[in-house]
């Protein structure tokens, strides 16, 4: 498709630089919108782009349109929202003022109503909903790392069809959705981890071969599918078992979750959740944007979710504090804990 399409990151972090640094280095015209600090690192060192399957690619800096203005904003075809939640209204108040006529923007986000909150500052404009499936790890001087599988998920939408071939020739095919709320739910309860793993404070491959730690995961999910159920949501299937399966495959013994589980497992060594990054960076976290939508949604449909309600209070207290030291075993019992005391 014409190559004069121009692409802008709103927000170079990982996911960011991740997709529009793959974009830029297979041919498409991409300005990145970042922080001080990611901008003098990607100047520095242009951006190496490197995934699970052994891709490394390159982006020299010389190639990098990258700024902490927002100029790039008036001349982008498709603006990519890759900021964390809390910081998407703010974004969107910046696109508002700069769109030029026709422009398409997309949140690859997680959560559930960041393209909403971007809609209600934009009206008029095309604001298509996304979703990420995969890690992507900032790993300093430019380099990205995506380590572990899936596809980009977008709305089905004329608007993204002239964008389509750009994705697919980066190695990011884009697979269309007409349930985008199915597939934002399915994504919500797999980032019921980021909270345990943020807790664990242990890359992720590492936490997830450990079965308490599972246990707590499964417990959260448990509680997200009973919400999910009772409010007549039927969340997507994004990985090979479907959703409501997943907690008992959580529970499992470690050697036998590691031969069911292999997908699940095939994540890099290093991999941290967003949350982690977060919590270690010193920054608020999108915990009210995970959890707290099942803890919403369970006092609308009248189902408790102690579970959820507990992590989002420890992630909180994480924010604000020292970092406690938990073991997987300490956090199943406080969670326990938790859901008897509410039985
Ligand atoms: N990392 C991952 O593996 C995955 C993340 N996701 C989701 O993708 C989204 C993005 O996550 P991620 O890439 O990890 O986040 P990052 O924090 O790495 O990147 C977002 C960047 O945007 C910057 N930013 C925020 N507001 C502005 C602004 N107004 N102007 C310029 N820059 C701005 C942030 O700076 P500052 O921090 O200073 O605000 C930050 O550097 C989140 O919703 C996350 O949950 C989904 C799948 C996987
Ligand atoms: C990909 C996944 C599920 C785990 O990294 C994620 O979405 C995140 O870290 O926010």
């Amino acid at each position: 498709m014409a190559s004069s399409q121009e692409f802008c990151v709103f927000g170079a972090g990982s996911i960011g630089c991740y997709v529009g640094g793959r974009l830029a280095a297979s041919g498409a015209t991409v300005r990145f919108i970042g922080r001080e600090r990611v901008v003098q690192e990607v100047r520095a060192n242009g951006l190496r782009l490197m995934d699970w399957r052994g891709a490394d690619l390159r982006v020299p800096a010389a190639q990098v349109h990258i700024d902490t203005a927002p100029d790039a904003l008036s001349t982008a075809d498709l603006v990519l929202v890759t900021v964390k939640s809390s910081a998407t209204e703010d974004a969107g108040r910046t696109l508002a003022s700069r769109l030029k006529p026709g422009a398409v923007v997309i949140s690859f986000q997680n959560g559930l109503h960041n393209a909403q909150v971007l809609r209600d500052v934009l009206p008029g404009r095309t604001v298509l909903t996304g979703m990420v499936p995969f890690n992507v790890a900032a790993q300093g001087q430019g380099t990205f790392f995506a380590g572990s599988e899936g596809t980009l998920e977008a709305e089905q939408h004329a608007g993204l069809a002239p964008f389509l071939d750009a994705f697919a020739r980066a190695g990011l095919a884009v697979k269309q959705h007409a349930d985008m709320v199915a597939v934002q739910w399915a994504k919500l309860l797999l980032n019921l981890n980021n909270a345990v793993n943020a807790l664990a404070n242990l890359p992720l491959k590492q936490e997830l071969s450990q079965r308490a730690w599972r246990r707590c995961v499964s417990l959260a999910q448990r509680e997200g599918l009973a919400v999910l159920a009772a409010a007549g949501v039927k969340p997507a299937k994004l990985t090979p078992l479907p959703p409501h399966w997943i907690p008992g495959l959580l529970e499992l013994p470690d050697g036998v979750f590691a031969v069911l589980a292999q997908k699940m497992l095939a994540i890099d060594a290093r991999a941290r959740s967003s949350m982690w990054d977060d919590l270690h960076a010193g920054r608020t976290t999108e915990v009210d944007y995970l959890n707290g939508e099942i803890v919403r949604l369970g006092q609308k449909v009248r189902v408790p979710t102690p579970v959820n309600a507990r992590l989002v209070a420890l992630i909180r207290e994480a924010e604000a504090g020292p970092r406690r030291d938990w073991t997987g075993e300490a956090l199943l019992a406080d969670l326990t804990q938790a859901a008897q005391a509410r039985a």
